[in-house]
């Protein structure tokens, strides 16, 4: 079966990123000439060996940096919640609950704790921690924590996710956890994301598109359609036709590590 944002019907664009650069101090290109379109509903990872620019990339996008050169546009209106960010570190505030952690983003925007208590219990539903309002950070395990920090990213309902390693220092486990729960998740709530990952396999699994990056200068190298149906699950992750979509991208990568060397 296909997802309904997985069809063949081209999306709207919801962002472009147009030959955009990053210099750092004069010196380091951190990234060189990218170009993307972020289509509503995709789900797109940026691949790459370290230092290839995808966590540059992704604080461009954000707009938490700038970039030297080129532009981002949106494509439809932004407005306060329409982006969240989930880095690698769950980034929670040890002294506040998990309710008043996910609260962030609202409380940020003026919004009393009672006020949005609904929308605070629907994201912590949609990440599968209904019931842990009032649990302290230091009570979670570590995929229970990235599974908050997600649902502060999503609690304002944005329209693009912007996620950096998310799940790298996560066990396998959870990360195959996480991974099916993410794509659930995405289809549930209609969103499109960006997803920064060092992992062949986690890219294949999630993503329909992924852009494998090469370093020095940091720079797409190339664009992989990851023509598989949604929902995916874990007979997926187990065809053949994930194993051979695995071998296409880890050459890809292959060549993006050589062309760098
Ligand atoms: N704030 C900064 N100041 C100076 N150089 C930076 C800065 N941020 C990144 N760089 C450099 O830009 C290049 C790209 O870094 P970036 O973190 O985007 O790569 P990456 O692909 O995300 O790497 P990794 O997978 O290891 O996280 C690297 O050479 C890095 O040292």
């Amino acid at each position: 079966m296909t997802s309904p944002l997985h069809d063949t019907t081209p999306r709207p664009e919801l962002m472009s990123v147009n030959g955009v650069g990053k210099v750092f101090n004069g010196a380091t290109v951190a990234l060189q000439g990218m170009s993307l379109t972020v289509r509503q509903g995709d789900f797109i990872s940026l691949l790459g060996p370290s230092g290839c620019g995808k966590s540059t990339a992704l604080r461009l996008m954000s707009g938490l940096s700038l970039p030297t050169t080129g532009s981002i546009r949106w494509a439809v209106p932004q407005e306060p919640g329409s982006l969240g960010v989930v880095f690698q570190e769950p980034t929670l505030m040890p002294w506040a609950t998990v309710e008043q952690n996910v609260w962030l983003p609202m409380r940020l925007r003026g919004a009393s704790l009672s006020s949005v208590r609904g929308e605070i219990s629907e994201a912590l539903r949609l990440v599968g921690l209904d019931g842990f309002q009032r649990a302290y950070p230091r009570e979670l395990s570590g995929g229970m924590k990235m599974r908050v920090s997600i649902a502060r990213a999503l609690v304002t309902r944005p329209k693009l996710i912007l996620m950096d390693e998310p799940f790298a220092a996560l066990d396998e486990i959870t990360r195959f956890k996480l991974n099916n729960d993410l794509l659930t998740l995405q289809a549930e709530l209609g969103c499109t994301v960006v997803f920064v990952t060092h992992s062949v396999f986690e890219s294949v699994f999630l993503s329909d598109r992924i852009v494998v990056m090469a370093a020095r200068p940091g720079r797409v190298l190339r664009e992989l359609a990851v023509d598989a149906p949604y929902p995916r699950d874990e007979s997926f992750r187990t065809s053949p036709e994930y194993a051979a979509l695995c071998r296409e991208a880890s050459a890809a990568l292959h060549d993006a590590m050589g062309d760098a060397a």
